[in-house]
């Protein structure tokens, strides 16, 4: 049974584990992200890692165990975990023919945000976009479209934040600025749970990290845990955790 007090880790999973048929993609799965805490979840492709993200987001119904986010349980709260989290999936979903602004406005108001055209203006300064609010997302780069992502995201004031390969695919400018947004994102006391391949991502904006491999936890600590936590030895770390679990 997890504590539902405001003490509790902003996403706690308790032996949770998914099967599709007879694969069991992930084995079960117990871990705490405390609040405030940029979580960076690393594996090989095929690891389990969006697996997680969608049952941690209530797209998916665990096979056993269980899961509190933001202090919701996301078998029997599903409603409640909904409005306190925000998602960016790898490939996000715009209306190519509408503007940022249109897009967002329409958003806010399907998520039931109150004065929705002051709250998008809000996040479009707050993320720094606020250039794009009238220009149409058909003709946007993959980075811009990830941004105006980012602020569909956080409209409602979520939470916690899940993020599945936020900058796959993104230019070295567009990387930085996503990784300046989540900065700002955490320092204000949002939790991110951010699903990557990139230990350059990892080193550069995770407290803490979590590897998977065949769907299951290999390895789990804080970064600054691991001695020189630069790029290179995550990578050592990366390829050692594993090797290990390939060789069981
Ligand atoms: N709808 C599905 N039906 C059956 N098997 C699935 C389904 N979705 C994923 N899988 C399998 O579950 C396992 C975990 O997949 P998942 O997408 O969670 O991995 P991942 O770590 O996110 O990979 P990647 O880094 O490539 O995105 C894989 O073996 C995958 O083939």
């Amino acid at each position: 049974m997890i504590d539902a007090s405001h003490d509790i880790p902003a996403i706690a999973l308790r032996g949770l584990s998914l099967r599709y048929g007879r694969h069991v993609a992930l084995h079960p799965l117990t871990l705490d992200v405390p609040k405030a805490e940029v979580f960076g979840f690393l594996g090989h492709n095929g690891a389990g890692k969006t697996t997680t993200i969608r049952l941690l987001t209530t797209l998916l119904a665990p096979t056993h165990g269980a899961a509190r986010v933001a202090g919701y349980d996301i078998t029997t709260q599903a409603m409640q975990v909904r409005a306190n989290i925000g998602y960016l999936p790898e490939n996000v979903r715009l209306y190519d023919r509408f503007s940022t602004r249109e897009n967002l406005t329409f958003f806010a108001r399907l998520s039931g945000v109150q004065d929705a055209r002051r709250r998008v203006d809000e996040v479009l300064e707050r993320l720094g976009i606020a250039d794009l609010s009238n220009r149409r997302v058909g003709s946007f780069s993959k980075g811009m479209r990830q941004r105006v992502g980012l602020a569909q995201a956080i409209l409602h004031d979520p939470q916690v934040l899940f993020l599945d390969e936020p900058t796959s695919g993104l230019d070295p400018v567009g990387v930085r600025h996503l990784r300046q947004m989540i900065d700002q994102l955490r320092a204000e006391g949002m939790t991110i749970f951010m699903n990557t391949h990139l230990l350059s991502e990892v080193a550069s904006s995770c407290s803490s990290i979590g590897v998977l491999a065949h769907g299951r936890l290999v390895f789990h600590d804080k970064v600054s845990a691991i001695a020189g936590y630069d790029e290179r030895r995550l990578e050592e770390l990366y390829v050692s955790v594993v090797r290990q679990e390939d060789a069981v």
